[in-house]
């Protein structure tokens, strides 16, 4: 109990310390008055009366701090060791959480709402530090002094940095003594600070807009990262430091494609949930990363619509392109032990994918791809997903065609002239697939009939049903619906009914 008060009380005089000697500093720099002042003169102030030491204290460090040569030097001074540890502790805290803009928002009084302490002020240069300067940590990993850094790299010091949760950690940091010529390699310079806030990713913060709160096995918001195993080298990519494993807690693998994985993700920065798909391979050659790249081009210029899946932000990590999207509960994946859903669900998915191809057709664009797989659940909202082979509807782009088991005849024809069309046959047999509940066939004499437009009869549904899936999957392009002619069909005046009440 008494610990706690006396380190709340040096917490509190060392967060008034800095304030009052950033500003002092600044004023003093704008106004061109720097006056000197021994370091020798200056007091420890622990056991005085604070206010009214602490102006001359004030006083005194930003004086040694701005001018005076040897505050930097221990063998020149050795009075310096006499300082008071706090008073030069909280200029390296400072330092240590003022520089990368996702843990210095420009609104502080948003992290300052989150716990988050006052020391994220814009702040000097720190001074140097001479000894072992140990203050309270919970746990501490080990970096190498970043070799890039200005004021470190030439000399071989181990920064060793304690957790980074908002508010309660501060900094253990071992540095050699050196000599007045190095005076100012001791700083704890922002490119080194830049430098462990990308290799240990900062913690997440909570969303407290969230209603539901996180279940996670690993915590999220910092306290068990330091016990990962072989953390460090998983997020050093082959060539440089990943942003992915920077701006995001990975949760869980949530789906795998045929050149990509999905994960579940906690983005640190905002506290909330999304999927993140990367290639599986490295992208080498600008061609192959061109093409992975119309991928996130299609979805970023389609904008948001509620029956498509959202795009935030993509990336390349290490020749990986990354997509960041909003995470959806599930797909319509069909397989062998896959339950056969009702017409009436089966409508509401044919209705709002429908809504989707309406959209996206009316930006000039086809998906190529609808099946199952590809259509996503949120909250009983059903969303088109993977543009990977999304292409414009002119043919001015190259066409990759999507899963054979879902396209018509006319594109193994490698006829494009209808693509639009294309995507209504893909919806049609995925409409078909998750009304029998059972996987499309790959070939043979099934997948023929498909295309030629002979739809084996549902027995237990609606002859208007039946005939809607028909009209789909006609083999004459022409022939089907458009998204818009679908959206028309009566079938759907129930679902709008429904919707309306
Ligand atoms: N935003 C998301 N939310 C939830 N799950 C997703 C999301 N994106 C993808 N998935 C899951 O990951 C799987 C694979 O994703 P996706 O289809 O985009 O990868 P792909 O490599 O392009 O696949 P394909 O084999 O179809 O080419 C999906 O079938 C789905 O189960
Ligand atoms: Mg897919």
């Amino acid at each position: 109990m008494k610990r706690k008060t006396q380190k709340a009380s040096n917490r509190k005089r060392r967060e008034s310390s800095k304030m009052k000697g950033t500003l002092a500093r600044h004023l003093q720099v704008q106004m061109g008055q720097i006056s000197v002042i021994p370091l020798q003169y200056q007091q420890s102030s622990s056991s005085t009366a604070a206010v009214s030491n602490s102006s001359s204290r004030f006083q005194n460090l930003l004086d040694s701090e701005g001018s005076d040569p040897q505050f930097h030097s221990s063998t020149e001074n050795p009075s310096i060791g006499d300082v008071d540890v706090d008073e030069k502790d909280f200029i390296l805290s400072q330092d240590f959480f003022c520089t990368p803009d996702y843990i210095t928002p420009v609104d502080q009084n948003l992290l300052n709402s989150f716990g988050h302490n006052k020391e994220n002020m814009l702040c000097p240069e720190s001074p140097e530090k001479l000894n072992t300067i140990k203050t309270k940590k919970r746990r501490q990993d080990v970096i190498l002094a970043n070799p890039l850094s200005p004021t470190l790299s030439d000399q071989q010091q181990n920064l060793e940095i304690a957790n980074d949760t908002f508010g309660t950690d501060e900094v253990k940091i071992e540095i050699t003594p050196v000599t007045g010529t190095q005076r100012c390699q001791n700083y704890v310079s922002q490119s080194a600070v830049a430098l462990r806030c990308r290799v240990m990713p900062p913690p997440c913060i909570k969303n407290p807009y969230l209603m539901d709160s996180l279940e996670v096995d690993v915590d999220p918001y910092g306290n068990q990262r330091s016990k990962c195993a072989g953390f460090f080298s998983a997020i050093v990519g082959g060539d440089g430091l990943s942003r992915y494993h920077t701006d995001f807690h990975e949760m869980q693998q949530i789906g795998t494609g045929n050149f990509s994985r999905v994960f579940k993700v906690l983005k640190r920065i905002d506290g909330c949930l999304y999927a993140v798909k990367h290639s599986t391979r490295q992208l080498h050659q600008d061609a192959e990363k061109r093409k992975a790249l119309m991928e996130v081009q299609a979805l970023a210029a389609l904008g948001c619509h509620e029956n498509i899946v959202g795009y935030y932000s993509s990336w390349f990590d290490n020749e990986q392109l990354y997509i960041q999207m909003e995470l959806c509960d599930c797909s319509l994946s069909i397989n062998k032990s896959s339950q056969s859903f009702t017409e009436d669900k089966v409508l509401e998915v044919l209705h709002q994918i429908a809504k989707a191809l309406l959209f996206i057709h009316g930006r000039g664009i086809a998906h190529l791809d609808v099946k199952p797989d590809n259509i996503y659940v949120k909250n009983g909202v059903y969303k088109l997903g993977d543009f990977g082979c999304a292409t414009l509807l002119n043919q001015s782009l190259p066409i990759e065609e999507g899963d054979a088991r879902y396209m018509p005849q006319e594109i193994l024809n490698e006829n494009y002239n209808h693509l639009d069309k294309v995507d209504i046959f893909s919806l049609g047999a995925a409409t078909y697939e998750l009304i029998r509940g059972s996987p499309l066939p790959k070939s043979g004499s099934q997948f023929f009939s498909l295309r030629e437009g002979k739809l084996p009869l549902l027995p237990g549904h609606s002859l208007h049903f039946q005939n809607l899936l028909k009209v789909m999957l006609d083999p004459d392009p022409v022939q089907r619906p458009s998204a818009k002619e679908l959206l028309e069909n009566p079938i759907f005046d129930k679902l709008q009914r429904n919707l309306r009440i």
